[in-house]
C-alpha cells in the first residue's frame, strides 16, 4: 500500500484502549485496504508503564501532552475518560492539527459545543460514536443518515451495567452488589461505578443523544437524572404483578408548548411492559428508539459496553478520521442552530405507578383517589390486595405533569389512613 503511515497516539489502554490495541493490530492488513494507508501506533501514553507489560515499552509514556502534540502524531484516540486531563489534552490535539477519536461521554456532555467548535477552527475531525450505546452505530445514523429528517423522540436503555444488574436482579434474584460487582468484573461498569448506579452515565448519554436529535445544545447538568439504587425488590415484584420489568430508561422528547418548543431530557427507573421490545434487553445489551416525522420508528440494539465491543466503535471512527485525512478533508460537524430550550421536569407529563399499605376502613379508597383528584391526576387502573390490617393499594395513573405526581405523592405519605408508600415508580409504554 502506498503513502506514508498515518501514526496514531493512544490516550489510555484500560479496559477500551487496550481492546483498541490489540485489534489495531491484528486487522491491520484490512485497516490498511480500507484506509488506503497503513495506520499504527505512534506512541500509549498511560499513568502506569509497569501495568502493560503486553504493550512494547518503546511506545509507552506517562506524558501524554508531549505524545498528542508531537510532529510525528496524526490522529488521537482518548480512551482516558474524565473531563480532566481529556478535555485539555483534546484541545492540544485539535491545536495541532490532529484529528481525534474519543469513547469519553463525560467530556462531550459537558462542553461538547466547545470541543466542536474548537475541531471545526482547526478543520480537523472529533468523533466519539462510542461514547453512546458502546458497539452501536447510532451517532453518525443521527449525525448523517438521519439530517434531513425530523427527530421527536429518542428513548432507550444505553448502560450496560444498570441494565446487567437489574436484569440478574429480576431473572436469578441476584442482591445489587453481587450484580454490580459481576458488571465491574466484565468491564462494563465506569472506573467509579456510582457514575453508572446514579444515572451520571446515562444522563451524559441522554445529554448527547438530545443535542443531536435536537440540533440544541444539551448538557448532562440539562438532564433530569435518578438512577437505580432506590429501586427495591418491591418494585420489580409489583411491576412483575402487572406484567411489567423494570428498566433504566433516557428519554428525549421534542415537546411542543403554548410558548412553543422545548426539549425534555430525562434518566430513571421505569416500569415498561414486557410486550415492549425495550423489556427483552437484557444484560449489558443496549437498544435505542429513534422516532422521525418521516422515517416512523427506528430500532438500534446491540452491545453498549465492553472492552471488544466499544472497541469496535473507536476502530470504525478511527477509520473514518483517517480517510478523511487521506483525502484532506473534514466530516461534518454538528450543528446546533434551533437553540431549543430545555423544559423541566416538574413540567414533562410522566405516568406513575403507586403501592400503598393501608387501613383497611371504609372510605379509605375514596380519601386516597380525592388526593389524586386534588391535584388533578387522573387514575387509570386501581388494585386492591389483601384485607384487614394490611390491605394493598395499587394504583397506576394517566398523563399528568411530574409536579402533580410528586406532589400527589407527598400527601399520601402524611395521610393517617396510608400506613407506608410502598412503591412508587414511572410508567413508560402502557396502553
Ligand atoms: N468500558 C466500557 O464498556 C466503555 C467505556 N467507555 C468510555 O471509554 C473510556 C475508557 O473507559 P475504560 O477503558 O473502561 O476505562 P479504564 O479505567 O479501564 O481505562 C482508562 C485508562 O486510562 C488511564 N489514564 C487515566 N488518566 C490518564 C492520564 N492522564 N494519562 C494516561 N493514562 C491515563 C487509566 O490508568 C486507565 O488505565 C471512558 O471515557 C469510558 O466512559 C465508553 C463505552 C464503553
Ligand atoms: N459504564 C458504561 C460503559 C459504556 O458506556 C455502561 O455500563 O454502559
Ligand atoms: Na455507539
Amino acid at each position: 500500500m502506498s503513502g506514508a503511515p498515518l501514526r496514531v497516539a493512544l490516550l489510555g489502554c484500560g479496559t477500551v484502549g487496550s481492546a483498541v490495541l490489540r485489534l489495531l493490530a491484528e486487522q491491520a492488513g484490512d485497516i490498511t485496504a480500507r484506509v488506503g494507508r497503513p495506520v499504527e501506533v505512534a506512541g500509549v501514553a498511560v499513568r502506569r508503564p509497569d501495568r502493560h507489560p503486553g504493550v512494547p515499552a518503546e511506545l509507552l509514556t506517562t506524558d501524554a501532552h508531549a505524545l498528542v502534540t508531537r510532529d510525528d502524531v496524526d490522529l488521537v484516540v482518548e480512551v482516558i475518560g474524565g473531563i480532566d486531563p481529556a478535555r485539555e489534552l483534546m484541545l492540544a490535539a485539535f491545536s495541532a492539527g490532529k484529528s481525534v477519536v474519543s469513547a469519553n461521554k463525560a467530556l462531550l456532555a459537558d462542553d461538547g459545543v466547545a470541543l466542536h467548535a474548537a475541531a471545526a477552527e482547526a478543520g480537523v475531525d472529533l468523533y466519539y460514536e462510542a461514547a453512546v450505546a458502546g458497539a452501536i452505530p447510532l451517532l453518525r445514523p443521527l449525525r448523517e443518515s438521519l439530517a434531513g429528517d425530523q427527530l421527536t423522540r429518542v428513548v432507550g436503555i444505553v448502560n450496560g451495567t444498570t441494565n446487567y444488574i437489574l436484569s440478574r436482579m429480576a431473572e436469578t434474584g441476584a442482591g445489587f452488589a453481587e450484580a454490580l460487582a459481576e458488571a465491574t468484573e466484565l468491564g462494563y461498569a465506569e472506573a467509579d461505578p456510582t457514575a453508572d448506579v446514579d444515572g451520571f452515565d446515562a444522563a451524559a448519554k441522554a445529554a448527547i443523544l438530545a443535542s443531536l436529535a435536537f440540533h440544541t445544545p444539551v448538557t448532562a447538568a440539562d438532564v433530569h437524572r435518578e438512577g437505580i439504587a432506590a429501586v427495591s425488590a418491591t418494585d420489580v415484584a409489583r411491576a412483575a404483578e402487572i406484567g411489567c420489568t423494570v428498566k433504566l430508561l433516557a428519554i428525549c422528547e421534542k415537546v411542543e408548548g403554548e410558548r412553543g418548543a422545548s426539549v425534555a431530557v430525562r434518566v430513571h427507573p421505569a416500569m415498561i411492559p414486557t410486550s415492549h421490545p425495550l423489556a427483552s434487553v437484557g444484560g449489558a445489551f443496549n437498544a435505542v428508539f429513534v422516532e422521525a416525522e418521516a422515517a416512523g420508528q427506528l430500532m438500534f440494539y446491540g452491545q453498549g459496553a465492553g472492552g471488544e465491543p466499544t472497541a469496535s466503535a473507536v476502530l470504525g471512527d478511527l477509520v473514518a478520521v483517517a480517510r478523511n485525512r487521506v483525502a484532506g478533508v473534514a466530516g461534518p460537524g454538528t450543528t446546533a442552530y434551533a437553540g431549543l430550550p430545555v423544559a423541566p421536569m416538574a413540567d414533562t407529563p410522566t405516568r406513575y405507578h403507586v403501592s400503598l399499605d393501608v387501613a383497611d376502613v371504609p372510605g379509605v379508597l375514596a380519601q386516597v383517589a380525592q388526593e389524586f383528584a386534588a391535584h388533578d391526576v387522573s387514575i387509570s387502573t386501581v388494585r386492591q390486595d389483601g384485607a384487614g390490617e394490611a390491605a394493598t393499594l395499587v394504583i397506576v395513573t394517566h398523563r399528568a405533569p411530574d409536579s402533580a405526581l410528586s406532589a400527589t405523592i407527598s400527601r399520601l405519605r402524611e395521610m393517617p389512613a396510608v400506613r407506608a408508600v410502598t412503591s412508587v415508580l414511572r410508567v413508560e409504554g402502557l396502553a
